[in-house]
């Protein structure tokens, strides 16, 4: 049961375990992010320059990368940075990755939910997805870019078009919700938060983000009405942040930090390490959702088992409910945007 839970994992404690694996550099991997230059990719290109497991790391964005990869190629770490500025580089930034993080794209004002980006999103991952689906079909692809729930049936649909479509390599990335769950339940039971593990399931909006807290490690306990508002503030984080930055964005920071965790886990797969677990939205049979999030066991090509939803109490199963048919109908949009006429 317990192999089946996501690994508590700091990026200080990720990078540290790295280091076992820094002595061939034939061995590390090269991760690329797109949107590098935003309030995301770049504390992101921080924590993955100072990474061992990192060995180049291309940055691409449309705007002001040279400027963010000369400031990171400065630090006396390893590997190699490249940056790329505008359309026209995106595809030689892309030759020979291996991790591809996508952060590219607006985010939430005050006010709106991650389905009112979908307009100005949905073509910069569809545009991106191709370019990667025509310059690196077998990178491992992670998507920050919101709405989540609908960018990564995007992805999937411009790969699947491509006829390079392999579903184990398209990832959403859910992980902040994880690293959210751990330290309001941390906090909440006085509780050192990097030893929490929390697994968050379904997708990464509202009502379809599913905390599991009965299958918390350790086992915590709340009463109904404290499992309740627990339950909706982790639903409701992102926009806890965004009014909180007043019209200045969203989560950056603790975005890039589960960013980098994530991206660390796909690199430790890569490299071989055996029982690297994360929640992540993928394509799904678990639910009637045609992707949903749970958690997965990593391997060198992606997916190497989908670990499935584990024992949900009545409450879950409520909150599971809820979610499927708002997952169904973003996945929809997401498909139905690749496929118009
Ligand atoms: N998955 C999650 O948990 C999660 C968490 C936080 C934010 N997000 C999402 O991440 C996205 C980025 O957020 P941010 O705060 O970094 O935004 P930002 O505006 O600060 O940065 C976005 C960057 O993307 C770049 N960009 C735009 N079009 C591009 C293209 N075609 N190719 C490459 N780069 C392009 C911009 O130039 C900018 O540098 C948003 O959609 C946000 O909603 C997701
Ligand atoms: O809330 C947002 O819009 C950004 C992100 O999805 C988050 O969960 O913080």
């Amino acid at each position: 049961m317990f192999s089946r839970l996501v690994k508590p994992q700091s990026v200080a404690g990720i990078a540290k375990s790295a280091q076992n694996f820094s002595t061939s550099s034939q061995n590390n991997v090269k991760v690329a992010v797109l949107g590098a230059a935003g309030g995301i990719g770049q504390p992101l290109a921080l924590l993955l320059k100072n990474s061992p497991l990192v060995t180049e790391l291309s940055l691409f964005d449309i705007v002001h990368t040279p400027g963010v990869a000369a400031d990171l190629s400065h630090i006396n770490t390893h590997s190699k940075v490249r940056a790329g500025n505008g359309p026209e580089q995106l595809k030689e930034s892309l030759k020979g990755m291996e991790v591809v993080i996508i952060p590219a794209g607006v985010p939430r004002k005050p006010g709106m939910t991650r389905d009112d980006l979908f307009n100005t999103n949905a073509s910069i991952v569809r545009d991106l997805a191709q370019a990667c689906a025509e310059v690196c079909p077998k990178a491992l692809i992670g998507i920050i870019s919101n709405p989540v729930n609908s960018t990564v049936p995007i992805a999937s649909e411009v790969f699947q078009k491509a006829g390079v479509y392999d579903p184990n390599r398209i990832f959403g990335v859910t992980t902040l919700d994880i690293v959210r769950a751990n330290a309001f339940i941390g906090e909440a039971k006085g509780l050192n938060p990097t030893q929490v593990n929390v697994p968050v399931i379904g997708g990464h909006s509202g009502v379809t983000i599913i905390p599991l807290i009965s299958q918390c490690k350790p086992a915590v306990d709340f009463p109904k009405d404290q499992l309740k508002a627990l339950t909706e503030r982790i639903q409701e984080a992102g926009t806890e942040v965004v009014k909180a930055k007043a019209g200045a964005g969203s989560a950056t920071l603790s975005m890039a930090f589960a960013g980098a965790r994530f991206a660390f886990s796909l690199c430790r797969a890569i490299m071989g390490e055996s029982n690297v677990v994360e929640c992540s939205y993928v394509r799904s049979n678990v639910t009637d959702a045609k992707y949903f999030s749970t958690p997965i066991l990593l391997g060198p090509n992606g997916v190497q088992k989908n670990l499935g939803l584990g024992n949900l109490s009545p409450f879950e199963q409520e909150l599971l409910k809820a979610a499927i048919p708002e997952l169904k109908k973003n996945i929809q949009k997401g498909e139905d945007f690749v496929n118009k006429k």
